[in-house]
């Protein structure tokens, strides 16, 4: 990976495994509609099909109400940048956060410690606030039992592209996001379909809402890095727990079930022997669990069986499914509850001794005392659970404990109990007699070596097919990269071609008296310099279709005659006006265009000449940046932003040529961190005005000598702008132009 830097290594991780797991072509929101506006000053973009909604509130808080908050929080001394895992090597998160709710909160290698909700009552009071005046006249769900704190220190930071479809946050409640201090942009996309997406501005005193069934599961967001930014954002997330996973989570996995071994006596005849199948493999890391199964034997210490105590010899063939790694398991997919349940299921031959471990925890036991253990803790996490409840304003008594409800909860989880043990009775006989079958392969081959068989072909038949899929990605990949190669190289072959055929058409121009036989013409200079003026009579071409540019200019190339530009490009005009017109107005319709290989967005300076200050250059950047991370997320097309050159009515050149120096820096920076930002290309005109008016001052028989603020573009000359325009696409494309670079005016 070359852009990850401090980067959210585990963030990427969930991101990608989400997005293999969904069906792609599934468009659910829309996001090339307007927000529409439901009720004042709530923006939605929502779509009636799936249910999924994206709503955005305005000044929900006042910013004397966000700066209380965020001294609430910062007080409580709880954000600390935390670490991931990932592929064993530790990263620091590129923020500082703090998680308040009733358990731990982990996910890919990251486990937070759970601070207590009621520590930060102002935040529990703007919850409450929110969900009476906002969340409940739009009809969003006003749950809400812990909230996750992180802490942008600056535009560096920022949280990499993730769906927060942890099982510890229940799936059908709405993810609210309160933000605090700094603005900042949340890009949202569909999973599979990354160029339908939204970036949402996030200003403080808002409240974004993703709200819908499985939203998370169709969607990713982040909040990308912005060099603009130097000021702290805060931001407050609240969520609902998935409290039936975090129970069964808790009786498996909490370090203080301490179980009890099973007796010596127990442990001889029914061992699983044979080291797992692939299948069996795959099925239990879908079901995100690490087993290992250590072997009894008469012999060994049955008090610390999993330990490496030279009396308790772990027999290699003994274990089923396990990482022997345990922060490998961290990165399996979480647990659901039924998950849960399967792995209770597998906790079934008393003489092996079972170890779970998630998290960097681990419990090992029989199936029997995880049960029991299952019971205590549940009541326990309910307990703790409902005093540490956000409840709505209707509930005069924020600690008090709902009786009704834990017996209810305990009588549930004492039915499914007793389901378990019937499941696990049943399992039970089932394993057992494939144990018998393995044990007695020798004595009773009959049936079971036909099962074995049969398991055995099934094995290597997946085998075979795991290695043909991954032989068939690879030459996918191979693939790629040479169609990619192939294509420039055509493009290559294409200009030479072309400029070849110029040369020959131009010299048999020339007279014959310069034709020698048969040997090749030599091609006067002047034929070169004319061929633009000579295609009176183009001949067509068939080799490849033109590339189709969409150029995004405003009134400088008004003029501009987009027939006579290249052979090679069809080039589309669209008049956008200045980036922030291009912003506020066009953005949709021109990422609604189909079919196009390349943006020109021609930036104007306008915006921010007129008011030239430190904040406006700084807002102008950050306008620039909007406006380009757009464009180039919403389709694969290439980019390239011709920089601004002074334009008629008395611009100062050096406001532009700050201007130039600013979004050339930014625009630097985002192409080292950000791979999209390589599909980018610049064209800088101020080398050649500059040389122009050089030119102009110096020329001593000039009636009335230019002043520098005065040259405009009429002087510098379109068609030199059109020429650097035209060189700026054949770069983007690797192409070569198809006449000799030395006559063009370089780009400085
Ligand atoms: O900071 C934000 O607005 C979003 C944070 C987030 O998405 C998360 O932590 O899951
Ligand atoms: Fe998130």
């Amino acid at each position: 990976m070359t852009d990850h830097n401090d980067d959210d290594f585990s963030r990427k991780t969930r991101s990608r495994s989400n997005s293999l797991s969904t069906e792609s072509g599934a468009s659910i929101l829309d996001f090339s509609k307007p927000f529409t506006v439901d009720t004042p000053g709530c923006y939605r973009l929502s779509s009636a099909e799936s249910g999924c909604t994206i709503s955005l509130f305005h000044d929900v808080l006042s910013k004397h109400h966000c700066e209380l908050l965020i001294s609430e929080i910062e007080s409580q001394g709880t954000l600390q940048q935390y670490t991931s895992i990932h592929r064993n090597q530790n990263h620091l998160l590129p923020r500082l956060s703090a998680w308040y709710g009733p358990v731990d909160y982990a996910y890919s290698g990251v486990v937070m410690k759970g601070h207590t909700v009621t520590d930060c009552p102002r935040v529990v009071s703007a919850f409450q606030n929110m969900a009476a005046n906002i969340l409940e006249p739009n009809n969003i769900a006003q749950s809400a039992d812990c909230f996750l704190v992180n802490q942008y220190r600056n535009g560096r930071d920022s949280c990499g592209e993730h769906s927060d479809d942890e099982p510890e946050v229940d799936r059908f409640s709405p993810i609210i996001t309160l933000s605090l201090g700094q603005q900042r942009f949340m890009l949202i996309r569909e999973k599979g379909n990354p160029g339908n997406a939204v970036s949402v501005k996030l200003q403080p005193g808002s409240v974004l809402v993703m709200n819908g069934e499985n939203f998370q599961g169709k969607y990713t967001h982040q909040i990308p890095k912005d060099n603009v930014c130097s000021q702290a954002r805060t931001s407050v997330t609240f969520r609902t727990c998935n409290t039936g996973f975090l129970s069964a989570r808790n009786a498996l996995s909490s370090p203080l079930v301490s179980l009890s071994i099973p007796p010596a006596s127990a442990l001889k005849s029914h061992i699983l022997t044979s080291s797992p199948s692939v299948q069996e493999n795959r099925r239990r890391q879908s079901l995100g669990l690490s087993i290992s199964g250590v072997k009894f034997d008469q012999s060994s210490d049955v008090s610390s069986p999993t330990q490496s105590a030279p009396s308790s010899p772990a027999p290699s063939n003994s274990s089923i499914g396990s990482t022997k790694n345990p922060t490998e398991d961290a990165f399996f997919p979480p647990l659901s509850l039924e998950a849960m349940t399967e792995a209770i299921d597998l906790i079934k031959d008393k003489s092996v001794k079972l170890e779970l471990s998630r998290h960097g925890q681990s419990a090992s036991g029989t199936a029997l005392d995880c049960r029991k253990r299952l019971k205590k803790v549940v009541k326990a996490g309910y307990q703790r659970l409902a005093s540490n409840l956000l409840l709505p304003r209707s509930q005069p008594q924020p600690n008090a404990v709902e009786p009704d409800f834990i017996t209810n909860a305990i009588e549930t989880l004492e039915k499914s109990i007793v389901d378990l043990q019937a499941k696990i009775s049943a399992q039970n006989s089932v394993l057992q007699t494939l144990a018998l079958c393995n044990d007695s392969s020798k004595s009773k081959p009959s049936v079971p070596s036909d099962i074995s068989k049969e398991l055995n072909s099934f094995d290597k038949r997946l085998e075979k097919i795991e290695d043909l899929i991954s032989s068939i990605k690879e030459e996918q990949t191979e693939s790629a990269n040479l169609f990619a190669k192939l294509e420039s190289n055509v493009g290559k072959i294409q200009s030479d071609t072309t400029e070849t055929k110029e040369r020959v058409k131009s010299a048999s121009t020339v007279p014959s008296n310069t034709q020698r036989g048969n040997r090749k013409p030599k091609v006067p200079i002047n034929a070169q310099r004319n061929q633009e003026s000579s295609r009176t009579n183009p001949r067509p071409t068939h080799a490849k279709p033109k590339k189709k540019i969409l150029l995004l200019h405003d009134s400088q190339l008004n003029e501009f005659n987009p027939d006579s530009f290249s052979k090679a490009f069809t080039v589309e005009k669209f008049k956008a006006g200045s980036y922030t017109d291009l912003l506020n107005k066009h953005l949709r319709e021109v990422i609604g265009k189909p079919e196009v290989d390349s943006y020109v967005l021609q930036l104007g300076v306008n915006d921010y000449r007129y008011q030239s200050t430190e904040t406006s250059l700084k807002k102008a950047v950050e306008d620039c940046n909007s406006c380009i991370s757009k464009l180039l997320s919403s389709s694969s097309a290439k980019l390239v932003v011709v920089l601004p050159t002074p334009t008629p009515g008395g611009p100062i050149s050096s406001r532009t040529e700050e201007f130039v120096r600013a979004v050339t820096e930014f625009i630097t920076q985002k192409r080292q961190s950000d791979g999209t930002w390589r599909r980018l290309f610049t064209v800088n005109n101020l080398g050649s005005f500059n040389r122009a008016l050089q030119r102009l001052e110096s020329s001593e028989d000039s009636p009335n000598p230019l002043k520098s603020d005065k040259l405009h573009v009429s002087q510098y000359g379109l068609k030199k702008l059109c020429l650097n325009i035209k060189y700026g696409i054949y770069r983007a494309f690797s192409m070569k132009p198809p006449r000799k670079q030395a006559s063009v005016e370089p780009e400085s």
